[in-house]
């Protein structure tokens, strides 16, 4: 079966600005794949041209097969519905309870009735443990919290696969792992495949199956493997990323 998402000679920027070059890779269904790589070398940018928000300089991005760079319309429309997306800065809509926020997407792009948004937004709260707090407002829960909202925000319209931007940021190391924890069951149990930008190594290693590191000055991938590869690897570029803070005894003592 060919992968959920091929892309390949995917050169991505701004305009004329070339920010990656040469991206080739496969993701396969059900997969977890975390993107890494130093501050500035171009995670976001990456992940930006995956979800066809901004057009790639040149290359091609298959999702199911089907091509995402220069559809329009319908089809892309298409391709779109099934991703899920979650930005760092994705906040929820605090005008509205935390259950309208799930059931947005449902009323934008679903002809469903209101009793059938209702029960479905509430079985995507229950999937991440919020069912309690649909009618909270997101400011009165906490960060852990309102991300897991975001989820199921994201997972509203059952998407095939996940984007989320630094899914961590801003949350202790306890939440971020209850985090992790709910990624790895979804990932499990709905069958969803996420792309997950990173730089958290206890995340990294939690829900990872492979990660694709990026490099600012080669403007490139330069590995990609399971976590445990990447830190092994003797690429000091690589494995120094894995390794950060320990001194190589201690690091090859880990080992
Ligand atoms: N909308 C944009 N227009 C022009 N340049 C941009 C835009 N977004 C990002 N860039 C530039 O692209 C480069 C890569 O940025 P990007 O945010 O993708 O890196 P990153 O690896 O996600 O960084 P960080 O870990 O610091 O969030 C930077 O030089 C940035 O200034």
């Amino acid at each position: 079966m060919s992968a959920l998402i091929e892309v390949r000679d995917l050169n991505c920027g701004y305009g004329t600005r070339l920010i990656l070059k040469d991206i080739n890779f496969d993701i396969q269904r059900g997969e977890v794949v975390a993107i890494l790589g130093g501050s500035g070398c171009g995670k976001s940018t990456l992940l930006k041209h995956l979800i066809g928000l901004f057009p790639p300089l040149s290359g091609s991005i298959k999702i199911a097969g089907i091509e995402l760079v220069g559809t329009s319309g319908n089809e892309r429309s298409d391709i779109l519905r099934h991703f899920g997306v979650m930005f760092q800065s994705g906040a929820l809509f605090g005008s509205l309870t935390v259950l309208e926020n799930v059931a947005l997407p449902l009323e934008s792009f679903s002809q469903l009735d209101a009793a059938a948004i209702d029960a479905l937004a509430r079985l995507k709260l229950r999937l991440v443990g919020l069912e309690e707090f649909a009618d909270y407002a997101p400011a009165e829960l906490s960060g852990g919290m309102q991300k897991r909202a975001a989820i199921a925000r994201a997972m509203a319209l059952d998407p095939k696969i996940l984007f989320l931007d630094e899914p961590s940021a801003g949350l202790d190391p306890i939440t971020s792992a209850e985090l992790d924890e709910l990624i790895r069951r979804i990932a499990e149990t709905q069958q969803v495949t996420f792309v997950v930008v990173t730089h958290e190594l206890a995340s990294i290693n939690a829900i990872a199956d492979r990660a694709i590191m990026l490099d600012k000055s080669m403007q490139s991938i330069i590995a990609i493997d399971t976590p445990q590869a990447l830190a092994n690897s003797e690429d000091i570029r690589v494995s120094g990323f894995f390794n950060r803070g320990q001194t190589p005894q201690k690091a090859a003592a880990n080992d």
